[in-house]
């Protein structure tokens, strides 16, 4: 194995993180991805905004948009209380099946539930198919040009309210100026941008955070 990038991630973790421990696992990939090869995990720098957020929120009901190999669920899911539950959507089968992976690997497994296909199929069959009502919290961390259209049909299928949070990667890098011109100058929300860096590297990016007003 070890042909493609999230394999080689996960034979990182399965070689130098404690079985059942988080945070070794969430390390154990920072290390291989500043280290050995780099890898678009939300990272160290901005994962500690991520845990902020988590963390004062207190969400019941998460939803992110873009697994990749699990890093930021891990974060997430790690802060959770018992009874939250987090939804996590990836496209890609064989991200997907990796992340799976990781989560069984760190323990994690039963507090996430992981979704494979398109975020907007997915997003309006969320109530009916697994009983959410609404998201407390939202991570936005897929593809750039899916954030606006994702946002607007959470709204559409009523799966915000007042006082969720929405927290968006990459806004600077690779960017998504149409979300960011949206999210700004809609009433409908309260935005706050946190610079920071692209993960593993001085390159500048920052991660936007959105309190929607109902
Ligand atoms: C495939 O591009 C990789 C890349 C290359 C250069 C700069 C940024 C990124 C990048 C960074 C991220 O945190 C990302 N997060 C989620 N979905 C992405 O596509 C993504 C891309
Ligand atoms: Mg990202």
């Amino acid at each position: 194995t070890g042909t493609t990038r999230p394999l080689r991630i996960l034979q990182h973790v399965q070689r130098s993180a404690k079985q059942g421990d988080a945070l070794s696992v969430i390390t154990a990939i920072d290390s291989y991805c500043s280290k050995v090869e780099w890898a678009m995990n939300v990272g160290d720098k901005k994962g500690e905004i991520l845990d902020t957020v988590v963390l004062e929120t207190r969400p019941r009901y998460v939803l992110e948009l873009g697994t990749y190999c699990g890093y930021s669920t891990l974060r997430i899911a790690r802060l959770l209380p018992p009874g939250a539950r987090l939804i996590t959507i990836e496209m890609n089968p064989h991200y997907a099946q990796v992340a799976k992976e990781i989560f069984q690997y760190a323990g994690l497994d039963a507090q996430v539930e992981l979704l494979v296909g398109s975020s907007t199929v997915l997003i309006p069959q969320l109530k009916k198919k697994l009983d959410i009502e609404k998201f407390d919290l939202v991570f936005i961390d897929h593809w750039k040009v899916s954030y606006l259209p994702d946002t607007k049909l959470l709204e559409e299928c009523g799966l915000l309210k007042a006082g969720s949070v929405l927290l968006a990667d990459n806004v600077i890098c690779p960017g998504a100026p149409d979300y960011l011109k949206y999210i700004r100058n809609c009433p409908r929300y309260r935005s706050q941008y946190f610079p920071a860096q692209l993960e593993y590297l001085q390159v500048e990016d920052g991660v936007e955070k959105s309190v929607f007003l109902g």
